[in-house]
């Protein structure tokens, strides 16, 4: 939690502010029963009418000085928790943001989410109730005993068993209860992340009409957490009995020293009923600091959780640009290379790719083939540097792409990633994500290279159609060809295509090659596809089996060479077609 203060450093004044207002009201509220003690033994005792309006007109003018002290400190609470829920939630995104695939696939998105919405939540209401309560419920505590003292020291004996004696119950309820908060939302964010996953996923669920399984697994979670907050809450409810049980018996034995000192004379009524008004404080007081003890307990196990996230390093960092900009003379004739990359996954035993090495010129286009799982995808995501090789090592532009700032190599190699992801915003909105300053003409040149232009001029509102979040007001294919527009829109040096066009029927796809050719300056093409058809052209083709590029050269070097790529291209071709293509 200390880490994350740092987050209150706007708010310094807020932060300081908001706790003095909150003992200036504490101490309006320790002197009412004094005051009541006055009007008792002095107003009503002399039938004193204009003292008894007097004092109440003070009281009156208490009560209003502690309103308005309780709502500033409020105000100034709730301004520094939230200003600091606000500054962490953006750290932390940025800081997500930045966190290479690695660690995304390690930690999980959902996760992410969860830590970046209801633990951050959580730690904000932690500040803003730590602000309000944590110098006031002591003072108060403290402030009565004193109080309490000054009246009469014999009688305030009873706070002195009274006191430590609630302190213990609800020391004990605390002990017992904290786990099992800690369980609460332990079962809370499993609760989360189901129904995320199940909003997610909802067309899949239905496709499958998994419905009644989801359905039952969600209730056995809720069930599971409505228990365990059952459970909580009983323990927590006797909080209330027990406290008021010593809380009573204390005023019982205030009443009952009090009268026998009144009798000899020692104490005044008024005095006694300011003992019982201190005894009702304290109780009150220290059931606050329970309650944030609990509050901070969540928020500290937030804290720790989001501190886990601060605590990725992001795998991908920038090279030193300058240094290796010296060495580069003459305009690079290759666009990607690759020597000899060997590629594990994170915690994986197997390498996704082994010793792979081949050479694309400028202006080609390179076709990626083979099998679901021979590491088609993981080959592409290398050289935008998604991940770092764990041998050998990847060239763009002759320069090893971890001499670039990350942002430059991504700027240079355009992604158009297997699964195509739209945001909610217009269809201008989302090509501008390629590139912050594209004109309208550009997004329209890039539209009809990407086949998309006809999906554009159906819609009424051309360029400025909303799109719902994911692009789900679109099908399939026609996100695809949106997605390979935006990254056009870039005009990246690398055209990486990660099986982008499945999506789209064949004489779309045969379209869309033809004009990424065409229209493309100069620009080297990554095709990944599971399709001999929509590589065949290519001016290599790389045939990747189980994570070893077991093919490369053309499409008819390949078929008298490669027994791989033989198979595929006779698996989806009669041999007529695949002679016709030689
Ligand atoms: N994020 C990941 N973490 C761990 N292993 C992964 C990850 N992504 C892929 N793999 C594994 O790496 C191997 C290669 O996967 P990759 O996605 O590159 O294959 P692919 O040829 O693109 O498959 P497909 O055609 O089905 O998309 C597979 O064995 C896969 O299980």
């Amino acid at each position: 939690m200390r880490k994350l203060l740092i987050y209150l450093k706007d708010y310094k004044k807020e932060s300081i502010i908001g706790p003095l207002f909150k003992l200036l009201e504490a101490t309006f509220e320790l002197i009412v029963p004094v005051i009541m003690a006055h009007i008792i033994d002095i107003g009503i005792k002399n039938h004193d009418t204009l003292y008894i309006w007097k004092m109440g007109a003070v009281l009156v003018i208490f009560g209003i000085l502690g309103l308005t002290c309780s709502l500033l400190a409020q105000y100034f609470a709730a301004k520094a928790a939230v200003g600091f829920g606000t500054a962490l939630r953006h750290d932390l995104f940025w800081h997500i943001e930045n966190l290479s695939h690695a660690e995304v696939d390690k930690a999980g998105s959902s996760t992410l989410v969860v830590r970046m919405t209801s633990d951050v939540n959580q730690v904000q209401s932690g500040v803003n109730l730590v602000l309000r309560l944590f110098l006031r419920s002591p003072f108060i505590v403290v402030g009565a005993l004193v109080m309490a003292f000054t009246i009469n020291w014999k009688a305030a004996m009873v706070f002195v068993v009274t006191v430590p004696l609630l302190a213990f119950v609800i020391y004990g309820i605390m002990v017992i209860t904290i786990p099992l908060y800690k369980k609460v939302q332990r079962e809370l964010d499993e609760v989360l992340l189901t129904t995320r996953e199940n909003l997610t996923g909802v067309r899949v669920i239905r496709a499958f009409r998994t419905q009644k399984l989801e359905r039952e697994t969600f209730e056995h979670k809720s069930d599971m957490l409505m228990d365990i907050q059952m459970h909580v809450g009983k323990i927590s409810a006797s909080l209330n009995p027990l406290t008021y049980i010593i809380v009573n018996a204390g005023i019982i034995a205030v009443i009952w020293f009090g009268g026998i000192q009144v009798n000899v004379g020692d104490m005044t009524q008024g005095e006694v009923i300011a003992l019982v008004n201190y005894m009702t404080q304290t109780l009150l007081a220290l059931v606050a600091l329970a309650n944030l003890i609990i509050t901070f307990t969540k928020a500290l196990a937030s804290a720790g959780r989001i501190n886990e996230v601060f605590a990725m390093k992001p795998g991908i960092v920038d090279g030193n640009e300058k240094e290796s900009a010296v060495q580069q003379t003459e305009e690079p004739k290759t666009a990607v290379s690759m020597e000899d990359v060997t590629f594990y996954y994170q915690e994986s035993k197997e390498p996704a790719l082994e010793h792979i090495s081949f050479t694309a010129k400028k202006g080609e286009t390179i076709g990626i083939i083979g099998g679901t799982g021979s590491g088609k995808s993981t080959l592409v995501s290398l050289i935008p540097r998604f991940y770092d090789v764990t041998e050998g090592r990847v060239f763009v532009n002759e320069k090893d792409v971890r001499e670039y700032k990350v942002e430059n190599l991504r700027s240079k190699v355009g992604t158009v990633p297997q699964k195509a992801v739209l945001f909610h915003g217009t269809i201008r909105d989302n090509m501008k994500m390629g590139r912050e300053d594209a004109s309208d003409e550009e997004i329209f040149e890039a539209l009809k290279t990407a086949q998309a232009l006809e999906i554009v001029e159906n819609k009424p509102g051309k360029l400025d159609t909303v799109l719902s979040e994911g692009g789900k007001n679109l099908s399939g294919g026609q996100r695809q060809r949106l997605t390979i527009a935006r990254a056009l829109v870039r005009n990246p040096e690398v055209l990486i295509l990660d099986d982008s066009a499945s999506a789209l029927d064949f004489a779309t796809d045969a379209n869309l090659r033809k004009a990424i050719a065409e229209d493309t300056n100069n620009m080297t093409v990554f095709i990944v596809s599971q399709r001999a058809a929509s590589i065949m052209h290519a001016d290599k083709i790389i045939v990747l089996d189980d994570g070893q590029m077991v093919g490369y050269g053309t499409h008819q070097e390949l078929l008298k060479q490669c027994e791989v790529y033989q198979e595929i291209c006779y698996s989806q071709f009669s041999k007529e077609e695949v002679q016709d293509h030689e």
